[in-house]
């Protein structure tokens, strides 16, 4: 069999079918070109077009968002809910609200969420929402209506058996918070495990907040170490200010790291001293102001509003904020500058021809499926309290995470092994070992 030939033909027909998707495309091209040799070991798995219907998201919900602004005008945004893939689980994965999101970007949110949690090990399927809904310069109080009118609908498609969405871009805790309340108004049920990313005070873990950030210099860390490297003194640059970058400096300083840089969409902001974590999380999680503010209060910083963060000379790249913000020309300044690993705190924020850039200088590079898979596993976590109506301590539930991380690591690595792939191939090691886990189990539960 071709199996070159079958995979042209399902990436073709993904393009046919959903013109304009380009995300969605970009994510499903990368999967397909590491299922080469995965399929040749496996032609039970052409036979059974698993790749046509992992392509094919089993249901996919769009409705309006119609909320009334504090000037009493009415709005309406549109809402989405791609449930990708429930083969290992009730689907999950987080919800976006961001101007940009369309249902290209949340397909590739969720198609990517499929292999990322089969990654984990856990009991859950892959699924992501959102809604082009812009939360900034919004008062709380239009955001609580807008999660409300957006509860209205979703609620009727979600369960803790069914579907568990949690956060994502411009969703935290207090927009979990709004969403909970409505669900729980409309279905007259404490149902704690229908959401997670929930606050610590309620039915939310321990870690939950910190995991995404955590978890990506976690395996930043295991990849450093497969080269006897480690992270103290490494100088590192952040991009994104939200909750993945925010953590993901907080443990690279924990570590004995330095992060000198990190960014927003407005520009970037250079601290030789080390980014402070107490103003920046006063900037951004308190004040919601832009990242000059912390350059305003701090006179050892200056703000950029042009050119990258990337450009900012490091060992360690985390690109933390959102989809093809670090492209080709920042990949080659970033090797200029001898960068030695990159890994992945946000969804695909490398564009191809970037990680192409970091394959041939053989920087270590961790796919966000891989790097990034600490917020959801601990969201499973999550789950698993709120269903035995425990809490675990902050202590035990990030020893969990690391041990999730490092497990996810050595799966990558084995499995890139398996297929013929050197070791540090861990695009190749984290789409084959996700798609692996999933097909087995779509097999064995039946054309569905
Ligand atoms: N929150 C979570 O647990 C997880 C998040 N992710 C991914 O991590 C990334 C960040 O998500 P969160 O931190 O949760 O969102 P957030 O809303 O807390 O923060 C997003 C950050 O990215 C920045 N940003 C957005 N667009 C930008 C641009 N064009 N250029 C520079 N900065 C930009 C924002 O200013 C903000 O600092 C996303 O790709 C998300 O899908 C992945 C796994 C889990
Ligand atoms: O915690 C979750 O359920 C989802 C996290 C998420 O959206 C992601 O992994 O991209």
């Amino acid at each position: 069999m071709d199996v070159s030939a079958h995979i042209e033909a399902v990436y073709a027909d993904i393009c046919r079918r959903d013109p304009g998707e380009v995300e969605f495309h970009q994510a499903a091209q990368e999967v397909l070109h590491a299922m080469v040799p995965v399929l040749r070991a496996h032609p039970e798995y052409v036979e059974a077009r698993i790749l046509e219907r992992l392509c094919e998201p089993e249901r996919q919900i769009l409705f309006r968002v119609p909320w009334v602004d504090d000037r009493g005008t009415v709005r309406v945004n549109r809402g989405f809910r791609v449930e990708f893939n429930g083969a290992l689980g009730p689907y999950k994965g987080g919800l976006r609200f961001h101007p940009s999101v369309n249902l290209g970007i949340v397909k590739f949110l969720g198609f990517e969420q499929i292999f990322k949690n089969a990654l984990t090990g856990m009991a859950i399927g892959g699924g992501k929402g959102g809604a082009d809904f812009d939360p900034k310069g919004r008062s709380d109080a239009e955001v609580m209506r807008f999660c409300q009118a957006f509860m209205t609908e979703l609620y009727r498609h979600l369960g803790e058996h069914t579907d568990v969405p949690a956060g994502d871009i411009g969703v935290g805790g207090r927009e979990i918070g709004y969403l909970f309340g409505q669900y729980k108004r409309i279905t007259n049920r404490y149902e704690s495990g229908v959401l997670t990313g929930k606050p610590v005070g309620w039915g939310g873990s321990h870690a939950r907040t910190e995991a995404t950030g955590y978890g990506a210099v976690y395996f930043a860390q295991e990849m450093l170490a497969t080269r006897g490297l480690d992270l103290g003194e490494r100088r590192v640059v952040v991009s994104g200010s939200g909750n993945v970058a925010v953590y993901a400096v907080e443990k690279v300083h924990a570590l004995g790291g330095r992060v000198v840089a990190c960014s927003d969409s407005s520009g970037y902001l250079v601290d030789e001293d080390g980014i402070d974590l107490g103003l920046l999380k006063d900037v951004k999680e308190v004040r919601r102001e832009r990242i000059s503010a912390y350059a305003d209060a701090k006179p050892t910083a200056r703000f950029s509003a042009r050119g990258s963060v990337f450009d900012v000379p490091c060992e360690i790249a985390l690109p933390c904020a959102t989809q093809n913000e670090l492209r080709q020309q920042d990949a080659v300044a970033l090797v200029k500058n001898g960068v030695l690993a990159v890994a992945e705190g946000a969804n695909m924020p490398c564009t191809p021809e970037a990680v192409e850039v970091f394959r041939d200088a053989r920087v270590l590079f961790g796919p966000g499926k891989a790097a990034n898979a600490g917020g959801v596993a601990t969201s499973a976590l999550e789950m698993q309290q709120n269903a035995s109506r425990d809490s675990w301590t902050f202590e035990r539930t990030e020893d969990q995470l690391a041990a999730i991380m490092r497990q996810v690591h050595a799966q990558c690595r084995t499995t890139a092994e398996a297929y013929g792939a050197d070791a540090d191939d861990y695009v190749l090691g984290a789409n084959a070992a996700g798609f692996l886990r999933v097909a087995e189990a779509m097999t064995a539960q039946g054309v569905v």
